[in-house]
């Protein structure tokens, strides 16, 4: 296993206005701790990280409370407009040759067998960077514009996934590519976006669909199941 440094970066700075609670979703319990502290937690213990930079909004009025607020493992900067402005604030704190492990604090049931298998990619010299990711099971329809919802088309399902997280990248080469990407008005959804605008090759790590994004109401419970019966 290397022992090249890895740092984990969490954009924690959203509203979670899908979720439709009265507080930002990342502060929602599941059993005794946040959706925050579960996903924080996890990546502090894991072997392979060193250390753990959260961007958290600038009106974030609940991180204070957290036992882990001040631990010493744990940075805080301030986050941004966009997921990816967030990821970019936080990249502010890594050297260009530490490697960023991107993860959404909305996914708590990610396993640490899934974390060490995208890290152990480092190993490989030809590794430029990677994502946990699922092969898409459902078939896709792609919808007319505007409501009722009609179909337009089925969209071939063939080497189609779902991008995860985490995703991991030199820090260097990533804060580069969100510059670039972000300055020519690309849209970045997952740091892998902006990677393959600079013509980046981006592994694909086949990984459990158990790690699941918290977005909407009906996923906590979901969250709950796995993360209380430590499904992976
Ligand atoms: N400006 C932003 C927006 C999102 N995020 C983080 O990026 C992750 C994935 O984003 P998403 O699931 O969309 O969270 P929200 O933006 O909070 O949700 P919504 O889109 O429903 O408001 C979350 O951990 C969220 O806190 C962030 O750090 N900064
Ligand atoms: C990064 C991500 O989780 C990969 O699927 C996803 O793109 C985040 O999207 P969101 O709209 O910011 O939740």
């Amino acid at each position: 296993m290397t022992d090249t440094a890895i740092v984990a970066v969490v954009p924690a700075a959203g509203i979670g206005s899908r979720m439709q609670a009265d507080r930002p979703k990342q502060y929602l319990t599941i059993g005794s701790l946040t959706i925050l502290e579960h996903t924080l937690l996890k990546l502090a213990a894991h072997p392979a990280i060193s250390r753990v930079v959260v961007a958290l909004s600038p009106d974030d009025e609940y991180f204070e409370q957290l036992a882990l607020h001040n631990a010493d493992w744990l940075t805080k900067v301030y986050g941004g407009e966009t997921r990816a402005d967030s990821v970019s604030n936080a990249l502010a704190q890594l050297a260009d040759h530490e490697w960023a492990l991107v993860h959404d604090a909305a996914r708590p049931c990610v396993s640490n067998e899934d974390i060490a298998n995208l890290v152990s990619q480092i190993d490989n010299p030809l590794f430029s960077g990677g994502i946990l990711a699922t092969p898409v099971k459902d078939t896709m329809k792609r919808a007319r514009p505007g409501e009722p919802a009609l179909v337009l088309k089925t969209e071939s399902r063939d080497n189609l996934w779902h991008a995860l997280t985490p995703q991991l990248f030199k820090a260097g080469q990533l804060r580069e590519a969100l510059a670039d990407a972000l300055a020519n008005g690309i849209e970045v959804t997952d740091e892998a976006s902006a990677m393959e605008y600079a013509g980046v090759p981006v592994a694909l790590i086949d990984s459990n669909p158990a790690n699941i994004k918290i977005t909407r109401p009906a996923d906590l419970p979901v969250a709950q199941f796995y993360l209380q019966h430590n499904l992976r």
